[in-house]
């Protein structure tokens, strides 16, 4: 099964659009929790089963667990969604770019170190950067096209000349993935729901392809706008992340954060699934 399979069916099963993100902060950590050797992992481990019947998709993000040492927690936690949850794609967010041959190592750790279903990738060093992901026919590649950070403006807003027109960076970008890039159906692309406007520009040029929408919840991104700019006909179409919100909802209830954690889901999904 494909990546872009695997999603179709999960918004399907779980009538959602939620991704819920894991950026496991030790220092957010609940105190039942601090000290402990394998507290990453645990902790994403309880709200994973907390939420995973909400959800569309699963996002590690690779900075948190590196920069705590803590590689094998990521693949602890990446090998226990893929066993217990085998039907929610999981996406490694670790927003790669190099030349091809470092390419084809970030791919392997990607696809089987984390065995990933998708990875999120960099444009900027070009195709050949974003190839060596795409031999992996049956995983995804989800490239940035506007990010959700206010210093995307100083790249992605530059004017580029494309067929006599002047767009935006970031449109080209869509342009390439939509148009060259996507040949075996395997691409989807990132834009932030901080810049509803933008969803709906690059929705316009990719068609039916999916969006991985990073910025509701603690980053402030409106759910309404970003739904009604990003949606598909069939009202799907996105996968819409909130990492903070949602993993650190119920931090001074110690033991019972998972709890907090769903119902901060659930509030999130039902909110997402007004507007569809
Ligand atoms: O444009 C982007 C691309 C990726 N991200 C990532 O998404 C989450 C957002 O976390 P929140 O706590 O919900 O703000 C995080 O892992 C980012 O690295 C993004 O925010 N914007």
């Amino acid at each position: 099964m494909t990546f872009i399979e695997k999603l179709s069916g999960a918004w399907e099963k779980s009538n959602s659009l939620l991704c819920v993100g894991l950026d496991p902060d030790i220092h957010r950590f609940p105190a039942c929790l601090r000290g402990k050797s394998d507290a990453i992992y645990t902790f994403c481990k309880s709200v994973v089963d907390a939420t995973a019947d909400l959800v569309c998709a699963f996002k590690p993000q690779i900075a948190y667990f590196h920069a705590a040492r803590a590689e094998d927690q990521l693949e602890a936690i990446c090998s226990y969604i893929r066993e217990q949850y085998p039907a929610i794609p999981l996406i490694l967010d670790a927003k790669r770019g190099d030349i091809g041959a470092t390419a084809q190592q970030y791919a392997r750790e990607a696809f089987e170190r984390y065995n990933a279903d998708a990875v999120t990738l960099s444009p900027y060093m070009g195709f050949d950067s974003v190839q060596p992901y795409l031999e992996y026919r049956d995983r995804g590649a989800i490239i940035l096209a506007r990010t959700s950070n206010p210093g995307g403006s100083d790249l992605q807003f530059l004017k580029v000349n494309e067929s006599g027109k002047t767009i935006p960076l970031y449109q080209h970008v869509a342009h390439l993935v939509a148009e060259k890039w996507n040949t075996h159906g395997q691409c989807a692309m990132v834009v932030g729901a901080t810049f509803p406007h933008e969803i709906a520009e690059v929705r316009a040029i990719i068609g039916h392809m999916p969006l991985l929408i990073p910025g509701i919840g603690a980053q402030g991104g409106n759910v309404e706008a970003t739904v009604t700019a990003g949606k598909t006909a069939d009202g799907r179409g996105m996968m819409i992340n909130s990492s903070r919100a949602i993993l650190y909802a119920g931090i001074d209830e110690n033991e019972n954060f998972p709890a907090i954690s769903r119902r901060a889901a659930i509030k999130t999904r039902d909110e997402i699934n007004r507007y569809r």
